[in-house]
């Protein structure tokens, strides 16, 4: 029992390759969600006899979808940072930086969610928002608060997006109407989410919906909820933490204020000076399935550590320009080998969508690459550090970068056999009704294909299918929105899209 899916397929291969295959033909199993097998072109004439190779025949057992001119599957795109609590407060507030806007507009709002009747009106709308955003997996942040966290979890499980979702350890320098009473209140509510969370399925390998310890920032807790949290951590491998770092300059002196050595565990002979990741590490928190959003400004010791410890970075250009931020360095981070992956970072980022993130992304290390121009006399070295980020690069920290970045890789990130069929449709017709796009119909009536500056220049339309489908990935990633996309699997059930009432 099998859903077969023919047409345009791009698909991420590695940090800066993909494919483009015009005439794919994909196979889904209906009952696992696996991507069963791939052809990569299968001329129409050739269909049958292709389906045949797999011992298959269009019957009623076999659901043949054909995309359309100018339709494409690729993956679902990867959140690994956003703040579900905030979506309501999209586009307000965006005067001020990040210390500011927190007591200011964010904390406002997140304390709002103690009312589990707001909570559930609003997580419902933000889960549906984002999964129509083409997000098959999401890193949320809830609110400080059990129960209106277990009701985003209820949520998201219901609606079948793949997560991860946390509640918010919180136990000072938060106001006094938005803190926890104690480190001690903050580990019972801890254990207690990530338990509701687990008992949603039987395994860990069925299991679409994770929890993630969040402990907020290091400002926001306790060195005593910090050693905890990584004592919890300590017992339990497979938990995934997420948290910030290194966002904000007033934020980093603050951390750093806070976290003397002697205030480290091991002190002053273990610890020569404070930085702002080697504060998470020292409590045990700096690992593997550790996912910190930012790092606008590491230390070159910060990147050697994060690096040992193979934890790894999202990367929320959105929200670093609008709470004035800065760059982060993602091209010499991706150099280093650090996995990196991309976050909407809602509301400090104004989108839900990971293409707003895509298209700052692009911006952002143009704006690196200026800052520091590469030296002209030596050669094209292949390098990504302070260079534009190419497309390949961009598409892959939204799929599989951030598939890396969840330790989901081998599941999910990329079209291939054996994983999840965590997928959309996307079209970039005229009948898609966004205005930004260039339908490719136009493309056709014009005949605007091949058409460039040089002679040898293939423009920004390309000469052949396989160009074609390049250059709709482009337009989509750079204009696309939401109406763009048709489709939204998770576990090849549609879950999500234009077309999913
Ligand atoms: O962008 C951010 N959003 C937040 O909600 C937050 N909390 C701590 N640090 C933060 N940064």
């Amino acid at each position: 029992m099998s859903v077969l899916f023919y047409g345009g397929l791009i698909t991420p291969e590695t940090l800066t390759s993909y494919r483009a295959l015009p005439k794919a033909l994909l196979s889904v199993s209906r009952t696992t969600g696996v991507i069963e097998w791939v052809e990569d072109d299968v001329p129409s004439y050739t269909l049958q006899e292709t389906l045949a190779k797999h011992g298959l025949e269009l019957n009623a057992d076999v659901e043949l979808i054909e995309l359309k001119d100018g339709e494409f599957l690729m993956p679902g795109f990867i959140d690994t940072h956003t703040h579900a609590p905030q979506v309501p407060n999209i586009g307000s507030g965006q005067q001020h930086e990040l210390l500011d806007w927190l007591a200011e507009v964010t904390f406002p709002m997140e304390s709002r969610f103690q009312d589990i009747k707001f909570a559930r009106r609003a997580y419902n709308a933000v889960v549906r928002r984002i999964i129509d955003c083409g997000t098959t997996t999401c890193c949320y942040y809830g609110t400080l608060h059990l129960e209106a966290t277990k009701v985003l979890a209820d949520i998201v499980h219901t609606s079948g997006q793949r997560a991860f979702v946390g509640k918010c350890n919180m136990d000072r320098h938060s106001p006094d109407y938005y803190v926890e009473p104690s480190a001690q209140d903050s580990l019972v509510a801890t254990r207690d989410l990530i338990t509701y969370i687990r008992s949603f399925s039987s395994s860990e390998d069925d299991t679409l919906v994770h929890p993630i310890l969040t402990p907020r920032f290091a400002i926001s807790c306790t060195p005593e909820l910090l050693n905890s949290l990584g004592q919890m951590a300590d017992e339990d491998k497979n938990l995934a933490i997420q948290t910030h770092l290194s966002e904000n300059e007033a934020e980093i002196v603050f951390t750093k204020s806070l976290f003397p050595p002697d205030v480290l565990p091991g002190g002053c002979k273990t610890h020569r000076k404070t930085t702002y990741a080697g504060v998470y590490d020292a409590f045990g928190l700096l690992r593997e399935n550790t996912i910190l959003a930012h790092a606008v400004h590491l230390e070159d010791e910060e990147v050697e550590l994060i690096k040992t410890r193979r934890a790894g970075i999202s990367h929320c250009p959105t929200s670093n320009f609008n709470l004035r931020s800065g760059c982060a360095k993602v091209g010499m981070l991706l150099d280093k080998g650090i996995k990196v992956g991309l976050g909407t970072d809602v509301s400090g980022g104004f989108s839900p969508s990971i293409l707003t993130a895509i298209q700052h992304a692009s911006i952002c290390s143009k704006v690196v690459a200026t800052s520091v121009p590469p030296d002209p006399t030596s050669p094209p070295d292949g390098k990504l550090t302070n260079r534009q980020l190419p497309v390949p690069t961009l598409f892959y920290l939204a799929t599989l970068g951030g598939a890396s970045l969840c330790n989901l890789s081998s599941q999910i990130g990329s079209l291939t056999p054996g994983k999840f069929f965590d997928a959309l449709v996307v079209s970039v017709r005229n009948d898609a009704g966004n205005p930004n796009v260039w339908g490719v119909e136009f493309d056709r009536e014009l005949d605007v294909r091949g058409s460039g500056g040089e002679e040898e220049d293939e423009g920004g339309r390309g000469k052949n299918e396989t160009e074609e489908l390049e250059g709709m990935l482009e337009r989509f990633l750079f204009c696309g929105d939401d109406r763009n996309i048709r489709r939204v699997y998770v576990k090849g059930k549609l879950i999500g899209g234009k077309e999913y009432q």
